[in-house]
């Protein structure tokens, strides 16, 4: 499985992140605007797909630095064609980017709650496991993005 996510970074620093649902899988936490690819698309390409259902904002494609990308295996799950539990989950890759300019007002379209978090706090945040060491790439890459190298 292959996700997009995308930090969306202010002039003032700080970073948009949205809360999950509490019905959704990983429900109640906090994770950076996104969601899997769909057949046919490049990575840029979901992400403007996303972050336009999601928080109804324009970006570029040009306008996304590619930070990093952290991969794991989902949790195992009992097999529904009745040959008992899988060995192992599905593998997901999740890549970040990072994008510090957009057309639009954050608004939460599909019910998640969505907040503005100094890059600091993010570890502080309730979030996915993949998600903590995708906000330490973020931070490391931040000085770079804001003088725009
Ligand atoms: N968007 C996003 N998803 C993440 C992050 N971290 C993380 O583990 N995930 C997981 O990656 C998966 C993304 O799926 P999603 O449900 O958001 O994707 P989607 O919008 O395409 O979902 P849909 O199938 O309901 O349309 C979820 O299992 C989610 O918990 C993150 O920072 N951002």
């Amino acid at each position: 499985m292959l996700v997009v996510a995308v930090a969306l970074v202010a002039p003032s620093g700080q970073v948009l992140m949205q809360r999950r649902p509490q019905e959704a899988m990983h429900g109640g936490l906090w994770e950076f605007p996104g969601g899997k690819l769909e057949a046919g698309e490049t990575p840029r390409e979901a992400a403007v797909r996303e972050i336009k259902e999601e928080l109804g904002l324009v970006i570029e494609p040009g306008d996304l630095h590619a930070v990093g990308f952290a991969e794991a295996r989902l949790e195992a799950t009992p097999d529904a064609g009745g040959q008992g539990a899988q060995a192992s989950g599905r593998p997901i890759v999740i890549l970040l980017h990072a994008c510090t300019r957009w057309r639009g007002e954050a608004r939460a379209l599909e019910g998640a709650q969505i907040d503005w978090y100094r890059p600091e706090a993010l570890a502080g945040l309730e979030m996915p496991p993949l998600d903590y060491p995708l906000a330490k790439a973020l931070l490391r890459d931040l000085p770079g993005l804001a003088s725009g190298i």
